[in-house]
């Protein structure tokens, strides 16, 4: 500590529990707008990550940047050498279906992949991880409190966001039951499992894959708050 790629160095600078967004903008507008008596505690690579609390109690929040290989690492270091237990990513993601509509939340009850990450990182064999379902059960619990409906699915975790042959996602959802897509989630539920942490994904659809509409980049950005609010539960 520190870290090739977090700056803090004491453990004590980041809460037990870190909310991760991909978007680093993301994890700064959450400081920005939901937490008080804040910290900034990274700024390597401008990967943002703060420290504050929400209604008194302490939280961080860092973003991941895009893709399996950044929250791998940033996952890891987080676990491994700050002591974090809980991982919450909250991201965006692609609607595979007409049934998750833009701004509709998802919680990712397991995620399916083609990656290679877990393969690599630790002969996990199996396309498919699990979020830990005891951070799950909270989180169901926070947005019933809030009166905030949230689809608890299968969601699908891709390396390629650009495919050459786009249709594919008809095939993914129609044979594995993903109902969403986004790249991060299933190696950070890898690293969790590892490790001996806890993960969780809560995603707020962008775009939709089926009916063509999306959000712009800055909706994505800042005005995804109910998924936000249901993760800021989670300070403790
Ligand atoms: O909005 P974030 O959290 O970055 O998540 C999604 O958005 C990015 C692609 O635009 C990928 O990181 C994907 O997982
Ligand atoms: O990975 C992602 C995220 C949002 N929207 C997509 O289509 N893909």
């Amino acid at each position: 500590m520190p870290t090739p790629h977090i700056e803090a160095k004491n453990k004590n600078e980041i809460a037990k529990t870190v909310l991760m967004p991909g978007d680093p903008l993301r994890a700064k507008f959450i400081a920005d707008t939901f937490l008080e008596d804040v910290k900034q505690f990274n700024g390597v690579r401008n990967v943002l990550g703060y420290t504050g609390t929400y209604k008194g109690r302490r939280i961080s929040v860092m973003a991941s940047g895009m893709g399996m290989p950044s929250i791998g690492i940033y996952s890891y270091e987080l676990y491994k050498f700050y002591d974090v237990e809980n991982i919450i990513r909250i991201g965006s993601c692609g609607g595979y279906t007409p049934d998750v509509k833009l701004y509709d939340v998802i919680l990712a009850k397991d995620a399916w992949s083609e990656s290679s990450y877990a393969k690599v990182q630790g002969g996990y064999e199996s396309d498919t991880i699990e979020g830990t379902p005891e951070l799950n059960q909270r989180l169901v619990k926070y947005a019933n409190e809030l009166g905030i409906p949230m689809h608890i699915e299968r969601i699908h975790s891709s390396d390629v966001f650009y495919r050459q042959n786009f249709e594919e996602y008809k095939e993914i959802y129609n044979k594995y039951g993903c109902v969403a897509v986004e790249m991060e989630a299933f190696s950070l539920f890898h690293n969790a499992k590892v490790l001996g942490k806890k993960a969780a994904c809560l995603l707020t659809v962008s775009d939709n894959l089926e009916t063509k509409e999306e959000t712009t980049s800055e909706e994505r950005q800042n005005a995804f708050t109910n998924m936000m609010k249901i993760a800021l539960e989670m300070a403790e």
